[in-house]
């Protein structure tokens, strides 16, 4: 997913719900305390879930933090007022989570991460107090901003704290930026949430941020596992499974268009398979932006089925007309070691022209509908094939229907 789509799509939304998540635990304080306080085991139950889950699907680093998380609970349970500072040595291990790779559950790797983790939290227990006081004279005017906006904000945690929090949650969405995915996106609003359990050791606000954790990684994983089934890997749009999963919620009327890049084998020979990888994705990125009420899914290699749910074949051609245009008009710029880009809307400088190579392509349509006569899909999916044999007969870069067979 581009990073911009997955700011809107993600990202924002997520940070959204935690924000009101925060909001609301303080809003209904009394209630949610209230509801908490007979079932204390719930967060844990919740962590040893999440954790549980993590494990299964070889994801290490929301199965360590699951953990690390309910160590924060069980430091809480036995002295309340050292939950802050567990809460802390989190917080550093998730930034340190963030910047590496998931290892896979191994014995050699579970040693190895404990002792990375044992190492950082060993480290940050020797240089806070010895680092505070060195730098504490240089954050007298961070102090006075945090003594101005609220003096009890500095009974909890030292400036030097403060400005660790600021670096560490900067560097955390840096690495969300440079990498988006769901992992990066949930372990950083981890670190967000022990931010809160520093600054509030309530048990009620530690369970329910324990909570709140388990969901962010239970949401994180089951995305994630869907995406791998339902998303096609290279174009990142919905593949032939989801379109298997999306034919029977079809009603009695409805439009299938197959669609097919053109000469491809000849541009793969020519530009070679990866520039032809990232061509499918433009083509396919195209598609997926289609109108008339249209959802696009890979089909498989250079094959594309466009399905119209509620529309007629009268309805949907001009839109797949629109759309065999865009595509047949959109210059794929070839940089560098030959690879595509979006085409640039200017030229910076004519020096530009010579070293970037612009190349097209086509595609084919080929359109079929359910009729009274017609009602399998896969036998709508035979028709659409059809016609676009039909398309690729008649010169490519073309929309031909089982209409206009009939009618020749
Ligand atoms: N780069 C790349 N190529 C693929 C992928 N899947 C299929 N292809 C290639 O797509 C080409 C399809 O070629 P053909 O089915 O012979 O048809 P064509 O060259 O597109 O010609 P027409 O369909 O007749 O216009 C083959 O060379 C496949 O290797 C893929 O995921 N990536």
């Amino acid at each position: 997913m581009p990073l911009k789509q997955f700011i809107y799509q993600r990202l924002t939304p997520l940070t959204l719900l935690i924000i009101a998540f925060i909001f609301t635990i303080y809003w209904q304080q009394p209630t949610l305390s209230d509801w908490l306080s007979p079932m204390e085991w719930l967060p844990y139950a919740a962590l040893c879930i999440a954790g549980t889950v993590a494990i299964s699907f070889g994801r290490t680093r929301l199965a360590f933090l699951s953990l690390l998380s309910l160590g924060i609970g069980i430091v809480a349970s036995e002295a309340l007022h050292f939950a802050n500072m567990a809460a802390m040595y989190v917080f550093v291990s998730a930034a340190w989570l963030l910047w590496r790779p998931d290892k896979g559950i191994s014995p050699i790797n579970l040693v190895w991460s404990v002792t990375e983790i044992a190492i950082i939290c060993i480290l940050l227990r020797l240089s806070i107090d010895n680092l505070a006081n060195t730098l504490t004279p240089y954050l007298s005017g961070l102090f006075d901003v945090l003594h101005s906006l609220n003096p009890s904000l500095l009974t909890h945690l030292s400036v030097f704290e403060y400005l660790l929090i600021a670096c560490l949650l900067a560097a955390g969405l840096l690495r969300v930026a440079l990498v988006p995915t769901h992992t990066h996106v949930v372990i950083w609003l981890t670190q967000c949430l022990l931010v809160v359990i520093m600054l509030d050791t309530q048990f009620y606000v530690i369970g329910m941020i324990a909570l709140a954790i388990s969901a962010l990684y239970l949401f994180a994983i089951l995305t994630d596992s869907f995406n791998m089934a339902f998303r096609d890997e290279l174009t990142g749009i919905p593949s032939r499974r989801a379109l298997m999963q999306y034919v029977p919620t079809l009603g009695r009327k409805y439009v299938v268009a197959m669609s097919d890049v053109d000469h491809f084998k000849k541009f793969n020979d020519t530009y070679g398979h990866d520039v032809g990888d990232q061509v499918l994705k433009l083509v396919a990125s195209r598609l997926n932006a289609v109108t008339g009420g249209g959802k696009a899914f890979r089909y498989g290699g250079e094959e594309f089925t466009i399905i119209f749910p509620r529309r007629s074949i009268a309805d949907v051609t001009p839109h797949l007309d629109v759309l065999r245009q865009t595509i047949a008009d959109y210059d794929i710029v070839l940089r560098g070691k030959d690879r595509p880009d979006e085409a640039p809307k200017k030229r910076h400088s004519a020096a530009d022209a010579p070293t970037r190579k612009t190349v097209n392509v086509t595609c084919s349509f080929g359109v079929a509908e359910r009729t009274a006569d017609l009602t399998d899909f896969h036998d709508i999916m035979k028709q659409a094939d059809i016609a676009l044999y039909e398309a690729k007969k008649a010169g490519r870069n073309c929309v031909k229907s089982t209409r206009d067979i009939k009618s020749k």
